[in-house]
């Protein structure tokens, strides 16, 4: 069994529309109510941010530091988990270079190497409105949703997926630059074998294992079961060849690709091409020609099965944040989710305009009504 890993205080310091917020937290759900703009989406962003990368809206740092304050934001959390209090904070200073050197984080009182230290502490996992067209939308944002998914139960990936970024703009640049310099594409390509077979292979481990506890939903579960699978060259070989056998092969492939890539002005073959593929088991139909709703509950599903995945890897309970999530699930469907999410022992904040589609968890929750850049008890919950 996961151990429980909970925010157990936030405090925002101009943060979008909180100027100041310190707020004590449940470790079961937690249900943000509050009408339309009033902040509900921006509590779920800070917490996003505990997290490496730039949180669930992916916004730059500059919008997320309060108009009319000094440029700067912080957020500070208090986690209480198996190994008892932690603190981190993060946030970026004001001033004229306002976040121009990332955001800094401190775990603990002391400077974190990177954002990546947080993992050690937390995972947090998300499923917004925004993800409502991940199926039938562009295949670069169901590759981020996979990269999310894997990094929650592998810390390396985002690292991993950096230096390859970093490795294809440098050959991409000398692509565009007409260089011939066969040096300094071996060189890069070299690095691009062994960091793009590396993202490869955890993608394919994810899938693997996500997939196996996929399975474990029951068969008549509201959140039907999904067949998921990996498109990309490199993804299908790691699983049937030695992973340095694929990475020969790749580094090949980009020595004889030049010609191509130079006419394209970029890599046209790698990891950054691949997709994740999501079919609907009972239905036999591919997640994108599902109805709204079937996909919602698809997503959900695997955000689900993911959660427990992250949980008995890492040995912490995710937090999971479900924004907007009653909008599309009918009264069964939502007292299935708030039963799974009780089971799985997450801490989960979920939002609503409404508290009265969250009323089934009365006594079960903590309820917090969101009135511009405030946050209180919600009354009658
Ligand atoms: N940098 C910022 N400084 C101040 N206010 C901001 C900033 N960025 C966004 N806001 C304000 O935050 C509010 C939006 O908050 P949020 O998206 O959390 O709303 P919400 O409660 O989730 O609403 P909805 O129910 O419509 O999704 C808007 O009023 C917006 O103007």
């Amino acid at each position: 069994m996961p151990e429980q890993t909970y925010i157990s205080k936030l405090r925002l310091t101009n943060f979008r529309n909180y100027a100041a917020l310190s707020i004590e937290l449940a470790s079961g759900a937690v249900v943000f109510s509050g009408d339309n703009g009033a902040g509900k989406t921006n509590l779920l962003e800070a917490i996003s941010l505990l997290t490496p990368g730039r949180g669930l809206r992916r916004a730059p740092y500059a919008d997320v530091a309060r108009e009319g304050g000094d440029s700067g934001f912080a957020l500070h959390a208090r986690l209480d988990g198996p190994d008892g209090p932690v603190e981190i904070g993060t946030g970026i200073s004001g001033g004229d270079n306002a976040g121009d050197g990332g955001r800094r984080v401190r775990i603990n009182g002391a400077a974190a190497r990177s954002a990546d230290d947080m993992l050690e502490w937390l995972r947090v996992v998300w499923l917004t409105p925004a993800m409502d067209g991940l199926f039938p939308g562009p295949a670069a944002d169901r590759r981020r949703f996979l990269d999310r998914l894997v990094l929650a139960i592998d810390p390396g990936h985002g690292a991993r997926a950096l230096d390859y970024e970093k490795a294809m703009r440098g050959r991409n640049r000398l692509l565009t630059e007409n260089s011939r310099d066969g040096a300094w594409f071996d060189a890069i390509e070299t690095q691009m074998a062994e960091t793009g077979v590396a993202i490869a292979a955890a993608r394919a481990e994810l899938v693997r294992l996500l997939a196996a506890m996929i399975d474990r939903l029951p068969g008549d579960s509201p959140f039907p079961q999904a067949d998921i699978g990996l498109f990309g060259e490199l993804e299908g070989e790691v699983a049937n060849s030695p992973a340095v056998d694929v990475e020969e092969r790749f580094r090949r492939a980009l020595a004889e690709g030049r010609d191509r890539d130079r006419a394209a002005g970029r890599t046209l073959d790698g990891p950054h091409r691949s997709d994740l593929v999501v079919r609907h088991r009972p239905k036999a139909m591919p997640a994108e020609l599902c109805s709204t709703g079937e996909q919602k509950a698809l997503l959900v599903g695997i955000v689900l099965s993911h959660a427990r995945l992250t949980g008995e890897m890492s040995g912490m309970t995710p937090i999971l944040l479900l924004d907007e999530i009653a909008a599309h699930l009918d009264s069964g469907r939502r007292a299935a989710l708030f039963s799974i999410l009780e089971e799985l022992n997450c801490q989960a904040f979920m939002t609503g305009t409404d508290a009265a589609l969250f009323s089934s968890l009365k006594g079960r929750a903590q309820f917090l009504t969101v009135d511009h850049g405030t946050v209180g008890p919600t009354e009658d919950a």
